[in-house]
């Protein structure tokens, strides 16, 4: 079996390399005493730059919570985080919060657009916020690598699941982030409109060169990934490499008849 784990090749420093975020002994326990649950258990993890990389593992195996953790949306409760260059398990409140802004897209199950404003403005929104000036070149390119060219004046209520959740994935591109996370982003999408969502974030990644991390129960959906990482009680316990939904589902099965792997 192979793992997951690697060693930082920067001894932590971090540089502009090949990696897009790095876990280290990352630990994340909730509650303490009988109550403790220890959601993550010394994960070491790199996400490579460019790539599109999905994290399995059955129901409470702590995939959100790495997922979150590796955003900044959730501390840690030992280890070490970086996003790019930036350790962030030791920034204060107010930069994590600028740098989750400036270098972080979120995707998640629900669309979470604003009703009263269109697509448009749904996508450019964050950046309207943080006061920045859109790339107008940049942001034509994400409309249409998304396929919206034809529905910037629509209101979410006018567009369907697939759409709405094209909107989103637009909205995370479009500052350009260091990397994309998304939760279960085809979790609400019936199968045809996940498939050309999952086509999305996949030319996202080979032609607008994005970074993009999927949490996702779906072995179909995992396909698309460049790799996929297994996660066991909260341990990294596998990884595949250009999967198929069929090698995803057979990794799967093995996992169910061989019982947990640590
Ligand atoms: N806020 C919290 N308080 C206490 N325990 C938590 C909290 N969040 C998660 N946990 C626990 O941490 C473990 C990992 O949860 P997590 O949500 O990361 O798993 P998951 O693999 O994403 O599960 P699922 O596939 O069901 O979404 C679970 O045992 C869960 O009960």
């Amino acid at each position: 079996m192979t793992t997951a784990v690697t060693e930082s090749r920067t001894g932590g420093g971090g540089e502009s390399t090949a990696v897009a975020a790095r876990a280290r002994q990352v630990v994340k326990a909730y509650g303490s005493g009988e109550t403790e649950v220890v959601a993550l258990d010394r994960v070491d993890v790199e996400i490579a730059r460019g790539a599109f990389t999905a994290i399995m593992g059955p129901s409470g195996s702590g995939k959100s919570t790495l997922m979150h953790c590796l955003a900044g949306l959730d501390a840690v409760t030992s280890g070490q985080i970086w996003v790019g260059d930036t350790e962030i398990t030791s920034l204060k409140d107010k930069k994590l919060t600028r740098l989750r802004r400036d270098k972080i897209g979120f995707i998640f199950q629900a669309f979470n657009l604003l009703p009263t404003l269109n697509a448009l403005e749904n996508i450019t929104l964050p950046m309207d916020i943080a006061g920045v000036r859109p790339d107008r070149e940049w942001l034509d390119r994400v409309v249409s690598t998304v396929g919206l060219s034809g529905r910037l004046k629509h209101r979410p209520s006018e567009l369907s699941g697939g759409q709405q959740q094209r909107v989103a994935v637009a909205r995370a591109l479009a500052s350009r982030p260091e990397i994309i996370f998304g939760d279960e982003p085809t979790g609400n999408l019936d199968s045809r409109a996940g498939a050309e969502v999952l086509g999305f974030l996949r030319r996202s990644v080979d032609e607008l060169g994005q970074t993009i991390v999927m949490v996702t129960h779906d072995p179909v959906a995992a396909a698309y990934a460049d790799r996929v990482l297994y996660l066991a009680d909260g341990r990294l316990v596998d990884e595949m490499w250009r999967p198929t939904a069929e090698s995803v589902l057979d990794r799967m099965k093995a996992f169910d008849t061989f019982g947990r792997v640590s």
